[in-house]
């Protein structure tokens, strides 16, 4: 038998290995994991963000396709990783984003319709471009900048945006006085001039922006610009000549900044958020010359997407339940009209939230992806849904062939609350040995998605285990009161709506009590150790990318603050709280098999969280591993690395709980 220390040749390295190959090689070079979908105002033309995976090393690079006779063609040929297109109102511009000059740093590019030749670089930002914007009469471009050394939030990996591997491998990793390559500024190009220059001014960090009318952008922007400030941000009001004036501060997070065309109306997302650029949440509406605020009735929406059609009509995207929901709101009237409802996922299977775009006539172009439908584009409106094209391949009908089927379930949870969520299982009948799989956040949700966004979760069904992805109480797609229940109480209530639901997966016959599994990353790998702590039903647990102690982690984490008000509000109880809800604090209970994985790169929860309770387990005698990857930051997303993972993943349940 192989050592712990190797993954390669054993048998479950083997089944990996020669599932991922199946799964991925016959879309070597062509387009998965739709996100980022735009379409021109007319609907003649789309635009779509793709992973792109040459082979099983490194990270997907990505690009840009369109869709013409229900194909995807690529749009740019330029070299590196192209994304974000986004064409001029006109639609006879095509901006987007591309890396050609220095991988990883992004920057402008333009391309103008029916233009044989490649796409022109617009003068280069001094960072790297994370969004762009045109402004609603087509003259400029807004464009977001992060500075080299500006931190990622952990959706994006954690870290910063200098690339590590850039550095020789002696190099000391220092932190010292904030430098300006830390902060996200504003700039604006002008293509007919090319004049490109910088609109926020110093002091001003801008994380987030759209156009407020043609010469205003409405931002979401802090005074300093560490991930723990995007908590506090607010919603401001920059001029053309650089003027500031602040709209808008919540005491939760606001976020998806859009002013309409004639600049009157600034519509904005408030909601409470775990993570920064995840906000789905309630739709305001200010008057931008009376500062007169409106909440609009979505009708149970979280709101995720905004997108003005002209200046009365509001386009958005939004999560009800488990379902993806569009509509238009007439601003004047306040009245809503829904384009669809949908239980499929419009996300693409990397979109974390809803997305899509809106023509003049009120259709949408979206993702639509769900457990058995790869990601495909689509033109949703009144006559249904049209498929532009699709990334199904040999690849995807293999997974589909193995990885079993998904279903909505609910649930009770002690206090009578339902609660929802996916449940994957084989072919065949129960009871299944399961794993429940806990989402990150806490506030995201589970929806009918390819491949429930993680490799993990086919590869297990297709092994014979069922998997329950939850949405306890803290989730996205049921309301502010429903996300805003975990706030201050993290590991509490949320606690019973996980128990209670193997409770009834059990009683129903679907789940054996005596094989129950827990994984899950960030928030989930906190849960998964916690869990473990609170009852002693499991037969194995993977906590990733974990929090298992507060303290040391809200003396180390880059989001620290956060932590330490979403433990609880009030810094009276915060010290005891802070202790009564770490995982090490309870190890004396535990006695189930932990596997904690971590990346050694993590700002978010960094990797001594993994092994202080490795080490807590160990001292209580109970079997534990620790696995850290030297080059991952938050959450295994690199090969080999993710190939190891999964191996020792499989190797670890199959081990402990076998199917
Ligand atoms: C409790 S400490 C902070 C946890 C963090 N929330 C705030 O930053 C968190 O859980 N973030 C998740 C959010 C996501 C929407 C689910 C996150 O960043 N997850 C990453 C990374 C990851 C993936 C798999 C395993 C471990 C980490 C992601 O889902 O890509």
């Amino acid at each position: 038998m192989a050592s712990s220390r190797e993954t390669a040749h054993t048998e479950q390295g083997d089944f990996v290995l020669g599932h991922l190959l199946a799964v991925h090689e016959p879309g070597f070079g062509k387009p998965s994991n739709l996100r980022e979908p735009h379409v021109t105002r007319d609907g003649t033309r789309t635009v779509v963000t793709a992973d792109v995976l040459d082979g099983l090393r490194g990270r997907p690079r990505t690009a840009l396709y369109t869709a013409t006779d229900g194909r995807f063609r690529q749009v740019s040929a330029l070299g590196g990783s192209a994304r974000s297109g986004r064409f001029s109102p006109d639609g006879r511009t095509l901006a987007f984003l591309a890396d050609r000059a220095v991988p990883g740093v992004f920057q402008l590019h333009l391309r103008a319709d029916g233009d044989l030749g490649e796409a022109e670089p617009a003068p280069a930002v001094p960072g790297t471009v994370e969004y762009l914007h045109w402004s609603p009469d087509g003259r400029r471009v807004l464009l977001g900048v992060a500075g080299l050394g500006a931190e990622l939030s952990g959706g994006q990996g954690s870290g910063t945006n200098h690339a590590a591997d850039r550095a020789e491998p002696w190099f000391p990793h220092v932190e010292d006085e904030v430098g300006d390559e830390a902060w996200r500024s504003l700039w604006v190009y002008t293509p007919a001039t090319g004049v490109l220059h910088r609109l926020s001014p110093e002091g001003l960090n801008c994380w987030e922006a759209g156009w407020s009318g043609p010469d205003r952008v409405a931002a979401i922007s802090s005074t300093a610009p560490g991930e723990d400030d995007w908590y506090d941000a607010a919603l401001t009001l920059i001029d053309l000549g650089g003027g500031v004036r602040t709209l808008l501060t919540s005491e939760v997070q606001l976020g998806l900044p859009a002013g309409s065309p004639d600049g009157r109306v600034v519509a904005v997302v408030e909601a409470v958020c775990s993570d920064r650029w995840l906000v789905a949440g309630d739709l305001l509406l200010l008057d931008v010359e009376s500062g007169e605020t409106r909440r609009i009735d979505t009708r149970g929406v979280d709101v995720t997407r905004l997108d003005w059609i002209d200046d009365v009509r509001l386009g958005y995207l939004g999560q009800r339940h488990l379902n993806s929901v569009a509509g238009v709101l007439d601003t004047t009237s306040g009245g809503v009209s829904e384009v669809f409802d949908t239980p499929v996922a419009c996300g693409g299977s990397t979109g974390m939230h809803t997305d899509g775009a809106f023509t003049a006539d009120g259709r949408v172009c979206t993702v639509h992806d769900s457990y058995r439908l790869p990601p495909q584009l689509v033109l949703s409106g009144e006559g249904g849904d049209r498929v532009l094209a699709s990334t199904s391949h040999p690849g995807t009908d293999h997974l589909l062939s193995v990885a079993g089927t998904s279903a909505p379930v609910s649930w009770r949870a002690p206090d009578g609350l339902e609660i929802e969520g996916i449940l994957c299982t084989p072919d065949g009948d129960g009871p299944f040995p399961l794993v429940v799989n806990i989402h990150g956040g806490p506030i995201w949700q589970f929806r009918d998605m390819w491949s429930m966004r993680s490799q993990w979760v086919p590869l297990l069904v297709a092994r014979g285990y069922a998997v329950l992805n939850p949405n306890p109480r803290g989730s996205s797609g049921r309301g502010q009161a429903f996300a805003g229940m975990v706030a201050g109480d993290m590991g509490g209530a949320d606690t019973h709506d996980i128990l209670s639901a193997i409770d009834a997966l059990v009683d129903r016959g679907v789940a054996d009590p005596t094989r129950i599994g827990l994984i899950g990353g960030s928030y989930g790998g906190f849960m998964s150790s916690w869990l473990v702590t609170q009852d002693d039903r499991f037969a194995a647990a993977v906590p990733v990318a974990p929090v298992t102690d507060w303290r040391s982690q809200n003396l180390t984490s880059n989001i620290a603050a956060w932590g330490a008000r979403f433990l609880s509000p009030s810094p009276d109880d915060r010290e005891a709280r802070t202790l009564d809800r770490s995982p090490v604090v309870h190890a004396g209970k535990a006695r189930t098999p932990c596997l904690n994985v971590a990346g050694a790169l993590d700002n978010c929860t960094p990797p001594g969280q993994a092994l202080e309770f490795h080490r807590a387990l160990r001292a209580n005698g109970v079997p534990s591993a620790l696995v850290v990857y030297p080059q991952e930051g938050h959450g295994v997303r690199g090969y080999p690395a993710q190939i190891d993972f999964l191996t020792r993943v499989l190797a670890w349940f199959e081990r402990h709980m076998p199917a």
